[in-house]
C-alpha cells in the first residue's frame, strides 16, 4: 500500500496549487513512501475571468473539470476552497476529508488607508462578492464598490496600480500565499460575517475508495468539519450557490457550536441576522434552523431577486 500513487487533481490559480501542494506535503509527511503527484487543470471560472460570477452564475463553476477527471480515474483527489464547494456532489463522489482551517476572516487591503472606518466618503473599494458588497453598503452607504476579479495576484496588482482606494479580500488566500504583509487591517467577524467554508480547504475523492479514505485520514480536522458542516447545511438550505449574498459562520464553545447567518440586499441597507446555537452532532439542523429564521425574516424575497437577475444575463 505505501508503493500506491495518489494523483492530485488542482485548478492552476496559484492559490489552489499551494492548497494542492500543501495537501500533497501532509500526505507524504503522514505516510512516508507514498507518492503523491499533481494533475494541474483549467476550470471555467478560471476561464471567465472577466465576467462578474454572480452574472456566469453555474454552481461548481471552479469544480466540475477536476469532478470529471476523479470520475474519470484520471486523479484520485481534488483540493478545493471549502467556499467554493457546491452542496451536492454528482455520483459516486463525496468529500472525505477537510483539513485545519486558516483565518476565515476578509481582510481589507489598502496602500492609503489603515481600515474601513479610515475610509473617506466615495472611497472606491473592489470586491465582486455580493455578500462583502452587501455587508459593506450597509455599514457605509457612501462608498463605491467596484467590480474585482481575477487572482489573488491579480487583484494586489489592480490595486497597486491604483484602480481601487482599498479592496477586500479573504486573509486566508493572503496569509496561504504569503501575502500576509498586504494585509492592513483583518474585518472583524462582526462587520464582515464570512462565506460558508472560508478559510477551509476540503478533499473530494470517489465514495468507494476506501484505500484513499483510510490515507486521508489524519488530514481531516474534526472541529473544521463540524464548523463547515454547520455553516454548508444553512447555505444548503438557503440554495445559496457560489455567488449569492448569504454569509454563516460557526465556532465552537465547548461541546455546543454557535451558528451565526446573514442575508443582505446587494446594494446595502437591509441585513438579516439569525443565530443560534446547538450541540457539535447537531451542526446540520442547526444550519437548517439558521436558515429557516432567515427565511422567516423574507430571505427568500431577496434571494430570489438575485437569481432572477443571475439567469437573465
Ligand atoms: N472565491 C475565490 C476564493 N476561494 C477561496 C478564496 C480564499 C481562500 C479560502 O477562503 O479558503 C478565494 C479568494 C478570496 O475570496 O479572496
Amino acid at each position: 500500500m505505501s508503493s500506491r500513487e495518489i494523483r492530485i487533481a488542482t485548478r492552476k490559480s496559484a492559490l489552489a496549487l499551494w492548497q494542492a501542494e500543501y495537501v500533497k506535503a501532509r500526505l507524504e509527511q503522514a505516510h512516508p513512501g507514498l507518492q503523491v503527484t499533481l494533475v494541474p487543470m483549467v476550470s471555467r471560472g478560471d476561464k471567465l475571468l472577466d465576467s462578474p460570477l454572480s452574472k456566469i452564475g453555474g454552481k461548481g463553476l471552479f469544480v466540475k473539470e477536476l469532478e470529471t477527471a476523479l470520475l474519470e480515474n484520471e486523479a484520485d483527489i481534488a483540493v478545493h476552497s471549502m467556499k467554493d464547494v457546491p452542496m451536492d456532489f454528482p455520483e459516486g463522489l463525496g468529500l472525505f476529508c477537510i483539513c485545519e482551517r486558516e483565518d476565515p476572516r476578509d481582510a481589507f487591503v489598502s496602500n492609503t488607508y489603515a481600515s474601513l472606518d479610515a475610509l473617506p466618503a466615495g472611497a472606491v473599494v473592489g470586491t465582486s462578492s455580493l455578500r462583502r458588497q452587501a455587508q459593506l453598503l450597509t455599514r457605509r452607504p457612501d462608498l463605491q464598490i467596484r467590480f474585482l476579479r481575477g487572482n489573488v495576484n491579480t487583484r494586489l496588482a489592480k490595486l497597486d496600480a491604483g484602480e481601487y482606494d482599498a479592496i477586500i479580500l479573504a486573509a486566508a488566500g493572503l496569509i496561504r500565499l504569503g501575502f500576509e504583509e498586504r494585509i492592513t487591517s483583518v474585518i472583524s467577524v462582526e462587520d464582515s460575517l464570512p462565506a460558508g467554508g472560508q478559510g477551509a480547504v476540503g478533499i473530494e475523492c470517489r465514495s468507494a475508495d476506501s484505500e484513499i479514505h483510510a490515507l486521508l485520514a489524519p488530514l481531516h480536522h474534526a472541529d473544521t468539519s463540524v464548523r463547515v458542516t454547520a455553516e454548508r447545511a444553512l447555505n444548503k438550505h438557503l440554495n445559496g450557490g457560489c455567488q449569492v449574498p448569504i454569509a454563516c459562520y460557526a465556532v465552537l464553545e465547548g461541546e455546543q457550536v454557535w451558528l451565526r447567518g446573514l442575508v443582505g440586499q446587494p446594494a446595502g441597507g437591509l441585513l438579516l441576522t439569525a443565530e443560534a446555537r446547538a450541540p457539535r452532532a447537531d451542526a446540520e439542523a442547526l444550519g437548517v434552523q439558521v436558515a429557516e429564521a432567515l427565511l422567516g425574516q423574507g430571505a427568500d424575497a431577496i434571494l430570489k431577486a438575485v437569481y432572477g437577475e443571475a439567469d437573465g444575463e
